[in-house]
């Protein structure tokens, strides 16, 4: 299929001021449907096409874990363009929130391309959406995904895949350090279509003394069996 085939994206009607309110208090939330089936299977299909993407990456040879993923290029596909650039719209204000709660200076623009403007500015110029394939045994050990000093501290991933039908296992977990205690394990159960908006590093979290900040990281448990695809979508650019 061709890049041609994918319809234009509009976001569904999400409250924003409950997603809001879940990444406050717990660093994540779903974003339910964010994909309708077609274009999921449409966006997993580009996977083997060379033409959409700047790098390839085998996790195994970085120690990153096992499985895959390519980069895309500049200029984006449509959906993915679409999709980066309204979800960013809506996450700035929080991510402005959160920078002020943390006693953090920099604020992020309304606009992503003017947040793409400082990125490009400051060196850092390489698209960041990528898109990701495992296979049996595959797996995407606990990271983050910072690529230099301008960091948007919220990202979005999209579950291409059909969960018990395309694989097994392969679930979305998420870790949570909080000061002085061990790491909380936090697993995302998602459909197809489905994206999960979560904190790439730092959070505030309210405490009975003001804010403190947790850390978190997020992964991938072992794929059982078959095929599993996501949509990685990461607001800053790469140096
Ligand atoms: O495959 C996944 O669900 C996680 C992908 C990921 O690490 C990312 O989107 O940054
Ligand atoms: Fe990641």
């Amino acid at each position: 299929m061709t890049e041609s085939t994918l319809a234009p994206i509009t976001l569904p009607p999400y409250d924003w001021t409950t997603i809001a309110a879940d990444l406050d208090r717990e660093g994540w939330a779903r974003l339910p449907r964010i994909l309708h089936p077609v274009d999921c299977a449409l966006i997993a299909d580009l996977y083997d096409q060379q033409g959409p993407f700047r790098s390839h990456v085998h996790m195994a040879r970085h120690g990153f874990g096992q499985g895959e993923y390519r980069y895309f290029a500049y200029p984006l596909p449509d959906p993915v363009q679409a999709l980066r650039a309204a979800l960013y719209g809506w996450l700035a204000p929080i991510a402005n929130r959160w920078h002020e709660r943390m006693d953090r200076t920099s604020r992020f623009p309304e606009d992503h391309a003017a947040f793409l403007g400082r990125c490009h500015a400051a060196g850092q110029r390489r698209p960041t959406p990528l898109l990701l394939q495992y296979g049996p045994n595959d797996y995407n050990c606990l990271h983050q995904d910072l690529y230099g000093e301008q960091v948007f501290p919220l990202q979005v991933a999209v579950l291409l895949s059909r969960p018990a039908r395309d694989f097994t296992g392969g679930e979305f977990v998420l870790t949570e350090q909080r000061p002085r205690m061990q790491s909380r394990p936090i697993v995302v159960p998602l459909e197809q279509g489905d994206g999960v908006v979560f904190a790439v590093n730092q959070r505030p979290q309210r405490g009975t003394r003001g804010d403190y900040r947790v850390v978190m990281r997020h992964g991938v448990s072992k794929v059982h069996s078959g095929k599993r695809h996501t949509l990685g979508i990461i607001f800053h650019d790469a140096a």
